[in-house]
């Protein structure tokens, strides 16, 4: 019984990189982690340990820096479509690229006395914008995303009519809090290899707001039928878009029982769960969606 080499990835995870851009009277930054990872002729490098066609994560980290400073960080995408050709098209022996990118939102803070707009402040709970790129030397998959989105609903959202058995315990609900954090995904049709070929802050300012919009105004029976809204709005309207799709934990909020104390309690006080929590994962995709590829991997 013989033992081979199975599918493997190699590369630079979670490069931090800052990028500032100063203009004379207002400072912007650019907020990344950066996680590279490469493919293709490495046998040797795990066979035998011949590392002749290894190009090693600390060059791959360098890159970022060097990229940064040499193209400027724009949007995610682009960046990240650069880094990917890169390093497919520069080394004979990486078949496949794929990168990712997280990016951190700043707020501004009061205008220091120097006039020069140069202090941010983390937002709190501000969602992370997030791109995935694979390249294998002719086509550029794009999965633009959001993670870290919270999002509650304080009516407007029921649970009745599900399955029962011998161990269901659950009561049926007219109206419930629906609160989750959105983890979601939405794959560009176009495959084009050029990282300036669209405008991928708007299409992700207006994936986004679509998301949030069929968030707020389904009126929710479950969560997987909020989960298909969402999906559905952002592809109704964004047609370069194909595919989403979205991770969904059901962030449960349960009435608290305050009879005990003489208290009535009508949909008012709420105990939040921290776990378990039930967990809704969904892909909402055209018809016509040209196939994935490893778009989602
Ligand atoms: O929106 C929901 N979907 C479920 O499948 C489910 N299951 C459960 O216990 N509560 C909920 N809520």
């Amino acid at each position: 019984m013989g033992i081979k080499l199975g599918a493997n990835h190699y590369g630079k995870a979670e490069t931090r990189v800052v990028a500032v851009r100063r203009h004379p009277d207002r400072h912007e930054i650019k907020d990344l982690n950066v996680s590279v990872a490469l493919s293709g002729d490495m046998d040797d490098a795990h066979l035998s340990g011949d590392n002749s066609k290894v190009l090693p994560t600390d060059t791959q980290k360098n890159t970022v820096f060097v990229f940064a400073r040499k193209y400027g960080i724009g949007e995610i995408e682009e960046f990240a479509i650069i880094l990917a050709k890169h390093f497919v098209d520069s080394q004979p022996s990486v078949h496949h690229a794929r990168v990712a990118i997280e990016e951190y939102a700043w707020d501004r803070i009061a205008l220091p006395s120097n006039g020069i707009a140069h202090s941010f402040a983390r937002s709190g709970t501000a969602p992370v914008r997030t791109a995935v790129v694979h390249y294998d030397g002719t086509k550029a998959h794009v999965v633009s995303g959001i993670k870290d989105l919270i999002v509650l609903n304080s009516t407007d959202s029921e649970f009745w009519g599900f399955l029962t058995d011998e161990l269901t315990t659950l009561k049926e609900t007219n109206d419930r809090i629906l609160s989750t954090v959105v983890t979601a995904g939405w794959r560009h049709a176009d495959t084009t290899a050029d990282p300036h070929r669209a405008d991928w802050g708007a299409s992700f300012r207006e994936a986004s707001r679509y998301l949030l919009a069929a968030f707020a105004d389904t009126h929710s029976y479950s969560l997987q039928q909020t989960l298909y809204a969402m999906g559905t709005r952002v592809l109704d309207h964004r047609p370069e878009l194909c595919e989403v799709q979205l991770e969904l934990p059901n962030k449960h909020h349960f009435v608290v029982d305050l009879t005990p104390f003489g208290l009535d309690n009508a949909n008012e006080v709420f105990i939040v769960a921290d776990r378990p929590y039930g967990l809704m994962h969904g892909s909402v995709l055209r018809d016509d969606a040209p196939d994935a590829g490893p778009a989602w991997s």
